[in-house]
């Protein structure tokens, strides 16, 4: 506690070329990447309505014969000559921090660029059957006018299914019902022998239905997922409060805004949607929202806000107001509050196009953002690719509850990046460990948030520069990093794996389990056709003797040192 009290002393630093490259960029994006941009929105658009307009046995029956091309293709492998395999999703596509360099590498690409259809909305089962490349955009724009959604949507329209089970996805309903991935009722995998198998938590394939969560496509191809659909309303009506104090007041005011008593989940208060944005060391916004008819939203006195129109002030910005003007409600349009986040891209849009968020700059190009992430990332180059990660941060840390006051002291001493993002989720009890697991014992604690059967998480979102760079102080991006990974390791968090990361590949299997996903690695053949999830979230280029030790590797050893070491 000592040294948190000491503040941290940082040299100047001096400007260099790539500071006035990433200072004008808005030139790049402005004449190239926004106009791409829309045109690929509106094209992707006419794709989705063009899926839209086949019948559903038509869908399921092109899937079949995708699904066969797949198995067809994994077939076609040389185990000896050609690599390990993944996807043929080009690195700069994803909408992820990793540099995928194992794509650079040697590797054999199974390409599942068709599988993007939505395959049923079965409004019986409540359940979606999606094609890993169906993306939240899409799926909102079929449910949403259906009165139904997703248990989970994650916010950025461009994030897939695929993407989100496979790593992982959050939004403002987890502290229902878990991550994305905790909403899938079955997987259809092929495995490394082409084998098409449905996995379900209770039939033979469960292990392998625990497994692939947070796998990264290593244990098999998805092909579909049955995903669970909540009801919902016309609107989220949405009381935005403003918190103040020291960084431990706003965490308490976080959790006090959504949190019930120990095995209270049944409590009438707990929102349908909760968010927090903290904003300086002193001041945060605490959103909860619940889900309001059209009858209620247009009732007389009652504010609506589309605060998806391109020339709206941006989410960040209008929830910051309330540090103003006090606590207020409004209404919000489901579909447009699911996405809230997509038009700035949380906040990282004012870095990229500082006066975007501009009365002018709304009304007479707004129409024309976001910019995509893909695009972005086709456009940085090595330089700004790498300025993110030494003079920025784009991490979360996954935080039990009651551990949230500690991570904000520690991200406010040793990242001091502003706003930050709380999102919970529960984290829970699974009948086997999975990679990411609660802390053993803690429904003895009755901790606020926590059920007997899930922990109450908190995913701490850091996107930003930090202040000292703001201040034109030294920052190492690199060691911030490494430290703020050992952090979560010694406080039981996580690290989601889209963001980069410093850990070798033992400090790896301490922060997640190894223990099912090494058996069903074994089981289902993945080892020696498939990579592993390590060597694919390892940052820096893959040396040829990497790539060749990947391919021989029989065993994952690392995760028995582990376990030695203990
Ligand atoms: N709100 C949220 O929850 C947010 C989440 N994110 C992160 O972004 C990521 C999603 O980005 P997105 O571009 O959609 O996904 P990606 O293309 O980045 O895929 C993520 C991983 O999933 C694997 N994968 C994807 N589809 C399949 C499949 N059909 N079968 C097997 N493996 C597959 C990929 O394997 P391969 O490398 O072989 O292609 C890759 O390792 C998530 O992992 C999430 O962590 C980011 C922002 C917000
Ligand atoms: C994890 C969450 C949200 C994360 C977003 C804030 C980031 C996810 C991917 C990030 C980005 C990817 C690539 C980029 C290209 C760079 O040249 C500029 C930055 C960026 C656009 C970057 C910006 C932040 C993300 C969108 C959820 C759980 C809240």
């Amino acid at each position: 506690m000592a040294d948190l009290e000491a503040p941290l002393v940082r040299p100047k630093r001096k400007k260099v070329w790539v500071d006035y490259f990433v200072q004008f960029r808005w030139i790049l994006v402005i004449f190239v990447v926004l106009p791409i941009s829309f045109t690929l929105y509106f094209l992707t658009y006419l794709g989705d309505v063009r899926s839209n307009w086949k019948s559903y046995k038509k869908r399921q029956e092109e899937h079949e014969e995708n699904v066969k091309k797949v198995v067809k293709r994994l077939q076609e492998r040389n185990p000896s000559k050609d690599g390990l395999v993944c996807t043929a999703r080009k690195p700069w596509i994803a909408v992820g921090m990793r540099n995928v360099d194992y794509k650079r590498a040697r590797h054999f690409e199974v390409d599942l660029s068709a599988f993007r259809n939505i395959l049923e909305i079965d409004q019986e089962r409540m359940i979606a059957k999606c094609e890993p490349l169906v993306n939240m955009g899409q799926i909102t724009r079929a449910t949403v006018p259906m009165n139904l959604a997703l248990a989970v949507v994650a916010e950025l329209d461009d994030l897939t299914v695929g993407g989100l089970i496979n790593g992982y996805g959050i939004e403002g309903s987890s502290h229902l019902y878990g991550l994305f991935s905790d909403t899938v009722v079955a997987y259809e995998i092929c495995l490394a022998d082409g084998k098409v198998v449905r996995a379900t938590k209770d039939n033979e394939y469960s292990d392998l239905f625990y497994a692939i969560p947070w796998s990264q496509g290593t244990l098999g191809f998805l092909m579909s997922a049955e995903i669970k659909l909540i009801p919902i309303k016309e609107y989220m009506k949405l009381t935005y409060k403003p918190v103040r104090g020291n960084v431990r007041d706003l965490a308490k005011g976080y959790i006090d805004s959504f949190a019930p008593g120990f095995g209270d989940e049944d409590n009438e208060m707990v929102p349908d949607f909760v968010e927090t944005m903290i904003y300086n060391p002193h001041e945060g916004v605490c959103m909860t929202g619940v889900y309001a008819s059209k009858e209620e939203a247009k009732m007389k006195g009652n504010k609506i806000n589309s605060v998806g129109w391109w020339f709206k002030p941006w989410f960040y910005q209008h929830a910051q107001t309330a540090l103003k003007k006090g606590e207020f409600v409004e209404y919000i349009p489901t579909r447009e509050y699911y996405h809230r986040h997509t038009r700035c891209l949380y906040w990282e849009g004012k870095l990229i196009l500082p006066f975007a968020d501009q009365w002018w700059f709304r009304y007479s190009l707004g129409w024309l953002m976001p910019p995509k992430v893909s695009l972005l990332k086709a456009t940085q180059g090595e330089a700004i690719r790498n300025y993110y990660h030494e003079m920025h941060v784009i991490q979360d840390m996954l935080v039990p509850l009651y551990k949230v006051p500690d991570a904000l002291e520690w991200v406010d001493r040793e990242m001091e990046v502003y706003p930050l993002w709380l999102c919970p989720h529960r984290l829970y009890k699974l009948p086997c460990k999975t990679m990411i697991y609660p802390e053993p014992g803690f429904e003895q604690e009755r901790r606020q948030g926590d059920t007997p059967y899930a922990q109450m998480y908190t995913d701490i979102g850091v996107y930003y520069t930090p202040a000292s760079v703001f201040r034109g102080e030294v920052f190492d991006g690199v060691d911030a990093v490494s430290r703020l990974e050992s952090w979560l390791i010694e406080n039981h968090g996580f690290q989601p794996q889209y963001a980069v990361s410093e850990l070798d590949e033992k400090k790896f299997w301490r922060m997640f389990d190894a223990g099912l996903y090494e058996q069903c690695r074994n089981k289902y053949g993945a080892v020696g056709t498939f990579m592993s999830v390590y060597y694919k979230c390892k940052k820096g280029k893959k040396t040829e003797k990497e790539v060749q030790e990947a391919e021989k590797a029989q065993l994952e050893t690392p995760y028995a040192e582990v376990e030695q070491a203990e």
